[in-house]
This record gives C-alpha cells, sequence and structure tokens, in this order.
C-alpha cells in the first residue's frame, strides 16, 4: 500500500471517530465527567446502601422522585419540606415500592426560608439515626416574571429560599459531618447558576450565589477529604417548578397544565444525581440537547451564547405573555425519551 493512500486511510478513520463521538454527544444528557461515571464508575447499588440521607424538598418533582429511588437502596431517609401530609403520602409510597421499614423513613416538615428551625430540625435527625451521611439540598422555587414587573418581595423570596435556606441548613449539618470528618453535601443547582434567560432574574441571581458559596465552601474543606461537596446543574426537568413558580406580585402560578414533554424525565435526572453521588463528583451538568450545548457555550463561549439567548429570550418571553410555559413550543424537536 503506497503512504499516500495509508495517510488517507488514517484520515478517513479518524474523521469517521469524530463523527461518532460527535452524534455521541448530540444524544448526551450529561457532561462528559458524569456519563464516563454511569459508564465506569461506582455503582448507587453499592456505595450509597446503609447511609443516613436527609432530602429537602422531597414532597414534590425532583425531590420526590429521589425518596423513591433512594428507598430501594436501603438507605435511612429523612424527607422535608412544608406539607407533612404530602411528605407522609411520599413516605408511604418508598414503604410499597422499596425496601424500607417504617423506622427506616422520618418526616420532618419545616419551612425551609425559616432559618430559625433549621437548629431543631438537625438536632432531630440526629437524635432518631444518630449520624447524618448526605445532605441533600433541593428545596426550591423558580420564578417567571420579567424584572420591571417584579415586585422586591420576589428577589426577597428567591434569596431567602433558595440561597440563605440552603446556606442556613448546611450550617447547621456542618459541624456534625467534620466532627465525623465525612459526608455528603449535594445541592440541586439549576443551568440558570451556569447561565441565565428572561423571566428568571431573581432565580438565576440565587443560584448563581448558590454555586459560589459551595465552591468557596468547598476550598475551605480541603483538609477534610472525606467531605464531599457536589453542585448539581439540571436543565429543565419534568416536575411542578413552572407551577409553583413566583410571577410579578409574589403570588402563584403561572398556569396549572404546562406540556413538559420538552424536558428530561424525573426518573433519569434523579437516576445521574444518584452517580454523582456514589462517585464524588463535584459538579455534574444534567440536560437532554439543545439544553446541553448551550450550558458548553455559555461556560465556553460566553459572548456567542449571550448572543443567541437573546434570540431565544424574545420568543421565551412572547410565550410567557400568551400564558405558555416559556420554554414549550420551540424545543420540542430535540426531545429524547429515556423512559
Ligand atoms: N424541574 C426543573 O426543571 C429544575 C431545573 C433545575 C433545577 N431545579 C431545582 O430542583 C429543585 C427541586 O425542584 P423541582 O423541579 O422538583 O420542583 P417542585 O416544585 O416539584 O419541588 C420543589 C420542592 O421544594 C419544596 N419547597 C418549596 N418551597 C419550600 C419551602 N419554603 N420550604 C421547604 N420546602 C420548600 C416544595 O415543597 C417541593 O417539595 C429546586 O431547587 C429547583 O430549583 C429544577
Amino acid at each position: 500500500m503506497s503512504g499516500d493512500l495509508l495517510l488517507w486511510l488514517l484520515a478517513l478513520g479518524a474523521l469517521l471517530a469524530l463523527a461518532v463521538q460527535l452524534l455521541r454527544f448530540l444524544r448526551a444528557d450529561g457532561d462528559l465527567t458524569l456519563l464516563w461515571a454511569e459508564w465506569q464508575g461506582r455503582r448507587p447499588e453499592w456505595e450509597l446502601t446503609d447511609m443516613v440521607v436527609w432530602v429537602t424538598g422531597a414532597s414534590s418533582g425532583i425531590g420526590e422522585e429521589l425518596a423513591y429511588q433512594l428507598s430501594k437502596l436501603g438507605v435511612s431517609l429523612v424527607l422535608s419540606a412544608r406539607r407533612e401530609n404530602e411528605l407522609e403520602r411520599v413516605k408511604r409510597r418508598c414503604l410499597e415500592n422499596g425496601n424500607l421499614k417504617g423506622k427506616d423513613i422520618l418526616v420532618l416538615p419545616f419551612d425551609l426560608a425559616d432559618i430559625s428551625s433549621h437548629e431543631v430540625a438537625t438536632k432531630a435527625v440526629l437524635q432518631e439515626f444518630g449520624k447524618i451521611d448526605i445532605l441533600v439540598n433541593n428545596g426550591g422555587r423558580s420564578q417567571r416574571s420579567l424584572c420591571v414587573e417584579s415586585s422586591m418581595d420576589i428577589y426577597k423570596e428567591m434569596i431567602e429560599l433558595n440561597y440563605l435556606g440552603t446556606v442556613s441548613l448546611t450550617k447547621c449539618v456542618l459541624p456534625h459531618m467534620i466532627e465525623r470528618k465525612q459526608g455528603k453535601i449535594v445541592t440541586v443547582n439549576s443551568f440558570m447558576g451556569i447561565l441565565a434567560a428572561p423571566l428568571s432574574t431573581g432565580y438565576c441571581a440565587s443560584k448563581h450565589a448558590l454555586r459560589g458559596f459551595f465552591n468557596g465552601l468547598r476550598t475551605e474543606l480541603a483538609t477534610y477529604p472525606g467531605i464531599v461537596v457536589s453542585n448539581i446543574f439540571p436543565g429543565p426537568v419534568q416536575s411542578n417548578i413552572v407551577k409553583n413558580a413566583l410571577t410579578n406580585d409574589g403570588t402563584q402560578a403561572v398556569h396549572s397544565d404546562v406540556d413538559q414533554s420538552h424536558k428530561m424525565a424525573t426518573s433519569r435526572c434523579v437516576r445521574l444525581m444518584l452517580i454523582c453521588m456514589a462517585n464524588d463528583l463535584k459538579e455534574v451538568w444534567i440536560a437532554d440537547q439543545p439544553f446541553l450545548s448551550l450550558a458548553y457555550l455559555w461556560q465556553y463561549m460566553p459572548t456567542w451564547a449571550m448572543w443567541l439567548t437573546n434570540k431565544l429570550g424574545k420568543k421565551r418571553i412572547e410565550n410567557f405573555k400568551k400564558g405558555l410555559d416559556a420554554d414549550s413550543s420551540y424545543f420540542k424537536i430535540w426531545k429524547t425519551k429515556h423512559d
């Protein structure tokens, strides 16, 4: 074989490999480290058993699904949110479908925004189970309103609930983890903590603040390698987040029956969250395309990303003004199903 032909064949092979990787990326629903961990890393079924896991926002959406998947792993669960009856419903389903007994699940209602309740809640968990292995800071609320039309109450609530509530609960649990020199602090952030979009200025601010806080905290805990701080950044996921979002004057709600078919299935998002926890990953991105690509664009080519987001943002505002879910009508073609 001539040297030229060999070179051509090698180049063709490299191009094919590149095309395969590109196709893979187009179907990816998580960042590359996370997908590698899913393929080659530790399984949640091996790593997360016999642990005490405290999940906030466990009455709905991502937190509720997390409770169901964790209950199958044989952990002890603490379920928190404000509504006790909803938490009891989740507990019943965990017992029906999981491997747990009644004594393995503590229902602990409290308001995340009421930081005076956090110390008492933490003591209650320690009294019941004697330790906290994983704190999942998941509880939170979104926003659907334009800045010029939003009252300051919205910005106050976003910061008090999403940011200060999470910081406060973490500060209550931290001394216990430091004493044991181990633990995982897992925070459900959002793509809105990496990028930004119209209608969510207060929400974006609270999630960007969380990213800064936990990245800073991790550096302070460098002398405790057994304490892992993980930030999880999901894109759009099926849940009640839009239904419960704060609007202009701080009252509920956008609209009750939103089409969520363009969003990632809650079960898939939670499975990837468990992979993150089992492998002690520090930052993970979870989203279907094209949302995932948008995060990469914001990270590596911010000026282009902002130009594109402005274009898409116009449609987002139009949708909102028509009473549709802001993202519902223009990302459907990319939907990939995982259920
Ligand atoms: N669903 C998405 O598209 C998406 C995307 C990125 C990030 N997130 C984040 O995921 C987390 C869970 O949201 P979700 O999508 O499951 O929404 P959801 O509305 O279905 O669930 C939110 C949970 O937080 C609880 N909560 C709200 N306010 C509270 C308060 N004051 N005190 C205690 N608990 C409170 C709710 O009761 C509920 O259990 C949130 O932090 C959200 O910002 C969601």
